[in-house]
């Protein structure tokens, strides 16, 4: 039994925290909003964000000093945009024995920053290679009702990615582990812009063939991005990669599918992300996957469709167009062609 910090009272935070109070852990939840506080603990309810029952075991708190007193991890799982300053809040009162982990997923614009970077970057006692990730195809809803999940956790440290494993391993939520930090947050990152393009796809009425391409031709530029910047190209056949991509795409619990849907039927971009309510971290991390493509002369047509689509004001319709009139070439240069030089030797 082990007391744990979970910083991000959204669904996902709460979601983890039901898994660790499963697990007999003593749970702090931690939220920037006292009221919120206040009503988990009195109602055992988060209802704006999940439909669960919140176990004893987890107490919410809005003052993280005594949210993060004494426990043996912190994890976060506020919005990426929030991880600077939720991380500059934690770093005059963390402990250097503390295992740090984290479950957001993103890259940050114009810095091109992982997580796991803005993390280090804020924590003066941490380094980013000590940050374990948490990440893989899990809707917070299904976590919550006790269906079978499946997760990856990723440090360079086995010690601290088998802690991590320990802490939330159980029946309905297996956790496995690997080395390959890059490509577990790259994979669980790039996936939401492509999910906000099968939404995009579905709001236009368009079938299963035109959202298998979008998967399939996705998961290739996630590849070729991430093993230009040294990720392991079979982190993408992975849980967090082509798992994450194809749980994304396809559920109605998606927030990324669920805004692209909305763009597909016509709304603005400002109006659909008012009516969500939550957290759509493609948006955000389509602009940083643009400028990466660019810094790193990498091909990406979808996700460079999808950025027309959202921040120039392009017609779906017309990026679907161009995506279907480029030029002729041989499928087989991508994730299959990076695995047979990796391996062919
Ligand atoms: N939902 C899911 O199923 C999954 C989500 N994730 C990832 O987890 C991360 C969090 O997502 P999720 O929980 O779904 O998001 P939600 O939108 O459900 O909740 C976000 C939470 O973060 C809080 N928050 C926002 N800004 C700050 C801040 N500056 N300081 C403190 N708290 C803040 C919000 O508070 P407030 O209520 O005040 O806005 C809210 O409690 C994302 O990166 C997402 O991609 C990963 C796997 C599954
Ligand atoms: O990452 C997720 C599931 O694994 C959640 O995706 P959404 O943010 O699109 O809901």
């Amino acid at each position: 039994m082990a007391k744990v910090a979970v910083l991000g009272a959204g669904s996902w935070g709460t979601a983890l925290s039901i898994v660790l109070a499963d697990n007999q852990h003593e749970v702090r939840l931690w939220t920037h909003r006292t009221e919120q506080a206040k009503k988990i603990n009195q109602t055992r309810r988060n209802d704006q964000y999940l439909d669960a029952v919140i176990p004893e075991a987890i107490t919410a708190y809005s003052d993280l000093k005594q949210a993060i007193a004494g426990v043996t991890a912190v994890v976060f799982v506020v919005p990426t945009k929030a991880i600077r300053e939720v991380a500059r809040q934690v770093d005059p009162l963390i402990s250097p024995e503390t295992t740090i982990i984290h479950a957001s997923k993103g890259i940050e614009p114009v810095t091109l920053k992982r997580v796991s970077q803005m993390i280090g970057e804020e924590l003066t006692a941490f380094k980013e290679e000590e940050i374990v990730v948490l990440s893989g195809p899990s809707h917070a809803e299904e976590v919550a009702l006790r269906q079978p999940t499946t997760v990856t956790v990723s440090s360079v440290d086995p010690d601290r990615a088998r802690l991590t494993q320990d802490l939330f391993i159980n029946e309905s939520f297996r956790v496995y582990t690997s080395p390959d930090v890059l490509g577990i947050e790259l994979g669980g990152a790039l996936k939401n812009i492509i999910a906000l393009g099968a939404g995009i796809s579905d709001g236009l009425g368009y079938g299963d063939n035109a959202k298998a391409a979008l998967m399939t031709r996705g998961l290739a530029e996630i590849a070729r991005l991430g093993t230009s910047l040294g990720a392991n190209p079979l982190s993408f056949l992975g849980l967090p990669g082509v798992g994450d991509l194809i749980v994304t795409c396809t559920s109605v619990h998606s927030r990324n599918w669920r805004a692209g849907n909305l763009l597909g039927k016509g709304n603005k971009l400002e109006d659909v992300l008012e009516q969500m309510g939550m957290v759509v971290e493609g948006v955000r991390t389509v602009k940083a996957a643009y400028q990466f493509a660019k810094e790193q002369q990498v091909e990406m047509p979808i996700t460079e469709g999808i950025y027309q689509v959202l921040f120039e004001g392009k017609q779906p319709k017309d990026v679907v167009g161009q995506l279907m009139s480029r030029n002729k070439r041989q499928e087989m240069d991508d994730l299959a062609q990076l695995l047979m030089e990796r391996y062919s030797q």
